[in-house]
């Protein structure tokens, strides 16, 4: 098996003085799409925003392509290769798509900006097509993909996206969807996804872990759960 692109080892994280995440082991092979399921408060946002460093580890280990990144600033984790899309989407609803996209690039070399905001066009067409056009005035589903292609500005090989799906109708659940498969497929970028919609999350992931409490509690593949199989791991 190649080597994890991202290895999670031990991670525990409290708010104040209680402990919220009691221990998270996970691992992504690079190109592959693992969700994170599990019933509201089992401690999944907690676990995207530590492993990002928005809440301080209080032990664990985190690992980019087998180098530590857990002591690193947010912004540092990003140039590694880890960016987030944060539960509310995290775009600039008063700026455009362009501006959007240029605080985005703010870890890219200059002289990489213009090839990386290609690349991102060419993934998302109708963000070329809205560049001057004001985010907070798009329909849901394209202000996620303004989120998403500000992820991708950052050129990550692991993407972790919080609840994508949540606000959208089931059309645009579907547009977004589609997107992250492109986004994996042409780039080859590894995603960790936090989804409460699980039919949703079933059917882009190649693995899928349940949370409870603040552990993982089981591992499947969606292959092998069939009728009830997924509910009895909750
Ligand atoms: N900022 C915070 N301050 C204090 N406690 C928090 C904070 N954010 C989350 N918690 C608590 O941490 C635990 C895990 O919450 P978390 O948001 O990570 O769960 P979740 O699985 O993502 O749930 P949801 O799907 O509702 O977002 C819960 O008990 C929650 O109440």
């Amino acid at each position: 098996m190649s080597r994890a692109v991202l290895e999670v080892d031990g991670l525990r994280a409290a708010y104040g003085n209680k402990e919220v995440l009691h221990g998270i082991h996970l691992h992504l092979a690079p190109g592959e799409i693992v969700a994170l399921l599990g019933h509201n408060g089992a401690g999944k946002s907690t676990t995207l925003r530590a492993i990002f460093g928005l809440v301080p580890p209080t032990d664990g280990v985190v690992r980019l392509d087998g180098r530590p990144v857990h002591r690193l600033p947010p912004a540092d984790r990003v140039r590694a290769g880890l960016s987030m899309t944060p539960q509310g989407r995290g775009v600039f609803p008063r700026l455009t798509v362009q501006e959007n996209l240029d605080l985005a690039a703010y870890t890219v070399p200059r002289g990489e900006r213009p090839e990386r905001l290609r690349q991102v066009l060419e993934t998302f067409p109708i963000l070329g097509e809205r560049l001057r056009q004001r985010v907070g005035t798009m329909s849901g589903g394209q202000q996620q993909m303004v989120a998403l292609a500000i992820a991708l500005m950052q050129g990550p090989r692991v993407l972790m996206l919080d609840e994508p799906s949540v606000g959208l109708s089931p059309v645009m659940v579907e547009q977004v969807l589609k997107s992250i498969l492109e986004i994996n497929r042409r780039l080859g970028t590894a995603v960790l996804l936090v989804e409460q919609n699980v039919p949703a999350a079933l059917s882009v992931a190649k693995r899928v872990l349940v949370m409870k409490t603040g552990r993982i509690v089981a591992e499947a593949r969606p292959e092998d759960l069939s009728g009830n199989a997924l509910w009895d791991l909750f």
